[in-house]
């Protein structure tokens, strides 16, 4: 594997388990206890399958640089340590090799990180999608637009600082009719 020196701390030391389908035996607490081992070593995600579990480290961390985008480009899900670039890198090239829509589902309670989420992954899409002074300026455009959106449709709740309602206020409306 050819691994740009320095800041790829990640690729280092895995702790427990990258893939919870490995643990034996497979159990809640075996569970638990690697998902804690993993996230106190700053490894917020770990597999089950084909499905990524993120842990909110409520910290920045160095899992989101362009040197680590250019390892998950072209590569195959289980090569690398888990991350949502793996999940991502899967579902744009689906997209360009069958041509077919792609569906990223991401699930979690308020405050889990779906949000962050969806922006890594615009972030990835971005960085290795077609380049061009055109399309970048749309690409710049769509990655901008989200402290816009959140500033209209954003709140500040008891879980969360910065909490999406637009879904939150759907279900108002529906509740109303
Ligand atoms: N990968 C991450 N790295 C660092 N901090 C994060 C990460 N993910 C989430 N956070 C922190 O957690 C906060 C809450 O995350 P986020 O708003 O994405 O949650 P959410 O699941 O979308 O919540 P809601 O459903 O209430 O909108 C963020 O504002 C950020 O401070």
């Amino acid at each position: 594997m050819a691994l740009h020196q320095g800041t790829l701390a990640i690729f280092e030391n895995n702790v427990g388990v990258s893939d919870a389908v490995l643990l034996h035996p497979l159990t809640e607490e075996n569970f638990i206890q690697n998902i804690t081992d993993r996230f106190n070593h700053d490894q917020i995600y770990t597999y089950i399958g084909n499905v990524v579990v993120s842990v909110n480290p409520y910290k920045p961390v160095e899992l989101y640089t362009h040197d680590i985008i250019d390892e998950y480009r072209n590569r195959n899900m289980y090569e690398l340590p888990p991350h949502i670039y793996a999940i991502t890198d899967g579902a744009y090239r689906s997209m360009r090799d069958r041509n077919s829509d792609q569906c990223i589902i991401i699930s979690g309670e308020s405050g889990a990180g779906k949000t962050e989420a969806s922006k890594v992954i615009m972030q990835y899409v971005a960085e290795v999608s077609g380049k061009g002074q055109d399309i970048d300026r749309v690409k710049e455009q769509l990655l901008q637009s989200n402290p816009v959106l959140e500033a209209f449709g954003n709140a500040k709740t008891n879980r969360n600082d910065n909490s999406s309602r637009f879904v939150s206020l759907k279900k108002v409306e529906n509740q109303c009719k």
